[in-house]
């Protein structure tokens, strides 16, 4: 047996000359090890040439059953079908077979080589029957558990700062003469997070794919500050441009889009074209578009962008980059993905399942009405108005309006402050889901509350600190110390004048207990206080409580 290539060196394999034959090759007829070339060029055209006894001599190409035992011996010893066009499916599509990358199944079976060995010997041939279950952890970088948690991260994001307002690929050619000249390693990242090139960027997610052969992609999701947000058609125009450029002004660019954007052409200029998919026979990417004279933003949907009918181009675009990256990118732990603003993923659990702490002399009701989430209904009132879009935004409110002002009547006697707290936190929930309140017929909010600020959210989550009763009630069990200190203090937030207090006493003499009075009755009159301690435990002490370097933004030193 010798290596057989195009050039058509033949080789010798002594069987039957029917393919179906060649299968039944053993030992005694097999004379030698096939070496696979390594080379790209012709890795995908072997074949293997049997001269049977009869005249006529038969071709066996890499994609016959028969040519995996006849190049592969030793792992068919007995002449097992290899792959083949007909293989039986179970479940997955041949490219999922194929990808080497997928054969690193999620949820599959392990055990030890020993064991398997046993299990053949044994007569075994279902491996389901052999082995314990592997689930491959979140941790798994690209299995679907980690991907799934990414998207949660990401769309813990979209809860918190809004819809994504831009979505940019970024794929990696290294031809690229802007790359090669242009951008350094991390460079892109620095001008769209550092220098602000297409606006302030408040959070980001990305991840790295390998797409088209292992092309290089890298798709950001940008959510933009309020003021960058693109509202309008001309705000669009400056960030998005769906047209091949004018050959005449940026002849460099007209290039490279004409050389690494465009897709072959399909359509009625070329019906064979393989997206051409479907009766009858369309481009499965949708080419070519529709042209528009104008940017314009379409209802519910995405900005139509311009694309005139320049006669230049068909406006069809697509790219195709050959490259062995993935591999290197894996084996320097380059980083897949990232996010910011930093996401933290909390116990989840089904409504109403949390864990409730109480003690036992605490009253049944005071401990349900603690534990009810007053943000939910915000939420709720906010995703109504904004997907369910109702008739009567006026009596919605009205009719709703005891339910949701609720559990802030217990804690604040001011119903204007309360109505204002409920209005201004409906407000931001309808920002995250990148609506207005001023579009809807509800009550106005009053003060300077102001959404678009960064501290407004802050101001808010002090508002919403629940005031337990016990610590209202501290007020009145204060023992003579402690109401001198409480009453000197108060005097000073009743009169709104400045001051600044030390109170000392050796551990456990109820300063704390004092500090919890004291949040609790100035919280009750709709004030805001700030409970910062120096440590973590000292902070979680007190309702509300962060350390003094969170809470202040005061940089630490390492
Ligand atoms: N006036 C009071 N009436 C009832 N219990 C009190 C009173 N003052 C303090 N206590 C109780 O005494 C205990 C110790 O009080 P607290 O934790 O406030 O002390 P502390 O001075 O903050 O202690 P440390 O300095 O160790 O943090 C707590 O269980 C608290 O509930």
């Amino acid at each position: 047996m010798r290596i057989i290539n195009e050039e058509g060196d033949n080789g010798v394999v002594t069987q039957d000359d029917a393919q179906q034959k060649s299968r039944k090759a053993t030992n005694i007829n097999v004379a030698g090890i096939w070496v696979e070339g390594n080379d790209n060029i012709t890795a995908y055209k072997r074949r293997i040439i049997v001269y049977g006894r009869s005249d006529y001599n038969q071709e066996i190409q890499a994609h016959f059953g028969c040519y995996d035992p006849l190049a592969y011996p030793l792992f068919f010893p007995n002449g097992e079908s290899g792959w083949h066009s007909k293989i039986p499916r179970h479940g997955v599509s041949i490219n999922e077979v194929v990808d080497v990358d997928e054969i690193m199944e999620e949820d599959s079976e392990a055990d030890l080589y020993q064991g398997i060995v046993d299990c053949v010997n044994a007569g075994e041939v279902q491996p389901s029957r052999v082995g314990q279950r592997v689930v491959l952890p979140a941790s798994f970088i690209g299995g679907s558990r980690d991907m799934r948690r990414r998207f949660l991260d990401a769309m813990a994001l979209v809860q918190d700062d809004g819809k994504p307002d831009i979505f940019l690929t970024m794929m990696c050619n290294p031809k690229w003469l802007e790359i090669l000249k242009e951008l350094l390693p991390e460079d892109l990242k620095d001008q769209l997070f550092q220098k602000n090139i297409i606006g302030t960027v408040i959070a980001y997610v990305y991840v790295i794919e390998f797409q088209k052969r292992d092309l290089l992609h890298a798709h950001f999701l940008l959510i933009m500050r309020a003021e960058d947000k693109m509202a309008n058609p001309d705000h669009h125009d400056k960030i998005v441009c769906a047209e091949t450029p004018d050959p005449a002004k940026y002849p460099e660019m007209h290039q490279f889009d004409v050389q690494h954007m465009m897709h072959a052409p399909c359509g009625h200029l070329r019906p064979s074209s393989p997206c051409m998919q479907g009766e009858p026979k369309r481009c499965r990417f949708r080419y070519p578009r529709q042209f528009n004279d104008k940017t314009s933003n379409a209802e519910n949907s995405y900005p139509l962008y311009q694309m005139r009918d320049l006669r230049r181009d068909v406006n069809v675009r697509d790219v195709r980059y050959v490259s062995p990256p993935k591999a290197m990118w894996r084996i320097f732990s380059f980083a897949l993905s990232q996010i910011h603003l930093y996401v933290t993923a909390l116990q989840l659990h089904l409504p109403n399942k949390q864990m409730v702490r109480f003690r036992e002399d605490d009253i049944m009701v005071d401990i349900v009405a603690r534990e009810r989430v007053s943000n939910a209904l915000k939420r709720l009132f906010a995703t109504i108005l904004t997907y369910c879009e109702p008739e009567d935004v006026c009596k919605l409110w009205d009719e709703h309006y005891e339910s949701l002002l609720k559990d802030y009547r217990r804690q604040c006697k001011s119903v204007d402050h309360v109505q204002n707290l409920v209005l201004t936190g409906i407000a931001t929930f309808l920002q995250s889901m990148g609506k207005n309140i001023d579009d809807y017929a509800l009550p106005k909010i009053y003060a300077d509350a102001n959404l678009q600020i960064g501290s407004f959210r802050e101001v808010q989550d002090e508002y919403s600190i629940l005031v337990e009763d016990e610590h209202l009630r501290a007020r009145d069990a204060l023992n003579l110390d402690q109401k001198y200190a409480y009453d000197e203090i108060m005097k000073h937030v009743d009169d709104d004048r400045p001051g600044v207090f030390f109170i000392d006493g050796p551990g456990g003499t109820g300063k704390t207990f004092l500090y919890k009075a004291l949040l609790a009755n100035i919280r009750f009159h709709g004030l805001i206080a700030l409970a910062t301690a120096s440590s973590g435990v000292a902070a979680n002490n007190m309702p509300g409580g962060r350390t003094t370097h969170s809470r202040f933004k005061i940089l630490l030193s390492l």
